[in-house]
């Protein structure tokens, strides 16, 4: 068994998909699940659409609808020209459903009306890459996923029941490799015990794949992408990146929890827990060698790395008492911040103030201070940016430095960390 995973920029279009059975075509043996992500940028489109639900406006609620419907057909109808397919009829009821959905009531869970919509996104591509795919020859069955992994009730970050996903990937999924090669399924959503749909956190159809691969104790794993492998750095920002030939699980979790944005940092870990190699290639250029991680620690040092986050929030908690920073401004500080969702970058205390790291899209600083000022006194500094480099040396400090001021730095033997501004 071997886990492929497509992402929306792989499924992005017509010929996108028709490139996808290019692919699956460069492997003619064996069981493979394919798990695929919404098209493009599907996701954030049904976010629009949840969030015009929940402002009860119908006439955007039903604008979105109709354009990602437009845009879902488009596809469909390059795809399958002649209306006979089952593909065309499968895809109206879809959206004749969501459209309907407004007039229905909504549940105060604004976190549940989410996943039950924007799961649709996955829905709708495994459909039409799956009918595709039968189309060209290619021995699939459409799976749902919805009933393969089971989550607690946490919706929007679902947290998977391993156990419960074992059962299930044993009862309903491997027994369908007696009849067909391909099972296509869904990436990022899940199932509760009631049966209603989770989703398992922004960009989850990485792990997805890791989970599948997991409970089928599958070969290995490949991530179809648009760049050659895993990058020295995120090339939006740098035009000469190296690719990373060879790296170790934990290097490769090290750095997608940093924010090499390439893998989901969820993915890696069930997947070192039974040394299941995880592939990342080029869906552009499928037969160039991408970057294999794996067990051996032994090439993680070859290239400095280095990932950026732009946007950042330095702010500082000082207690209005006057007393030091201890433990238990700490632990209070952290129930706080946990509470409020709020997600650390980084971190660093003092005597008499204690600071984090954030992202601003994702945390309003002025809300912050306002939470906190009855017992500390907060003060913030924004578009800063932070940089993170493993394997450092100075040629490459040098490099990201250059015509920046640096506030705070946190250096280890292997990981230099930098909070700057520009000059
Ligand atoms: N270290 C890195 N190496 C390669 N790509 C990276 C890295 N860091 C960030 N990226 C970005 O990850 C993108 C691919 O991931 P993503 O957009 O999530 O793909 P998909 O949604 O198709 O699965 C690349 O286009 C690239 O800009
Ligand atoms: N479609 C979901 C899940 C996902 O992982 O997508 P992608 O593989 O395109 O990053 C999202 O955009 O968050």
């Amino acid at each position: 068994m071997n886990v492929f995973k497509f992402g929306g920029a792989s499924v992005k279009d017509a010929n996108a998909v028709r490139n996808v059975s290019h692919i699956l075509s460069l492997f003619p043996k064996g069981n493979l699940i394919v798990v695929v992500s919404a098209m493009g940028k599907t996701t954030n489109a049904m976010e629009e659409i949840v969030d015009s639900l929940r402002k009860k406006d119908e006439k955007r609620y039903l604008e979105l609808v109709e354009d990602r419907y437009q845009f879902h057909q488009l596809i469909v109808a390059e795809l399958f020209p002649e209306k006979h397919y089952f593909i065309h009829q499968q895809m109206d009821e879809l959206f004749e459903t969501l459209k309907n959905r407004f007039q229905l009531p909504i549940s105060d869970n604004y976190n549940f009306e989410y996943d039950q919509i924007v799961s649709l996104g996955e829905v709708l591509s495994s459909m039409i890459l799956e009918a595709f795919m039968k189309e060209e020859g290619h021995s699939t069955i459409w799976v749902d996923c919805r009933k393969i992994i089971r989550t607690d009730h946490e919706y929007r970050e679902g947290e998977v029941d391993w156990a419960k996903t074992q059962e299930l990937v044993n009862e309903r999924l491997l027994p369908l490799f007696k009849e067909k090669r391909i099972a296509i399924t869904q990436g990022f959503i899940g199932h509760t015990s009631e049966g209603f749909t989770t989703t398992l956190g922004r960009e989850g159809s990485d792990f997805t794949a890791g989970i599948l691969a997991y409970c089928t104790n599958a070969n290995g794993v490949t991530i179809w992408k648009d760049v050659p492998g895993m990058l020295n750095a995120d090339p939006k920002w740098f035009d000469d990146t190296i690719k990373l030939e060879k790296i170790s699980f934990k290097e490769a979790i090290e750095l997608s929890y940093y924010g090499a944005s390439v893998i989901h940092p969820k993915t890696i870990k069930p997947l070192q827990n039974k040394g299941i190699p995880l592939y990342v290639k080029s869906f552009i250029n499928p037969n160039a060698e991408g970057t294999v991680i794996q067990e051996s620690l032994e090439f993680d040092h070859l290239v400095p790395s280095f990932i950026f986050k732009m946007d950042q929030v330095l702010m500082s908690f000082t207690p209005k008492d006057f007393s030091f920073i201890v433990e238990e401004n700490l632990g209070d500080i952290f129930q706080q911040l946990a509470f409020y969702g709020v997600k650390i970058n980084l971190m660093q205390n003092s005597a008499l103030s204690f600071s984090i790291l954030f992202d601003r899209s994702k945390t309003e600083p002025m809300k912050l201070v306002e939470k906190f000022k009855d017992q500390y006194s907060a003060r913030y500094n924004e578009g800063l940016e932070l940089v993170t480099i493993r394997h450092y040396d100075q040629a490459t400090i040098n490099r990201v430095t250059i015509d920046k001021d640096i506030l705070l730095e946190q250096r280890t033997r292997q990981t230099i960390r930098m909070v700057m501004k520009n000059k």
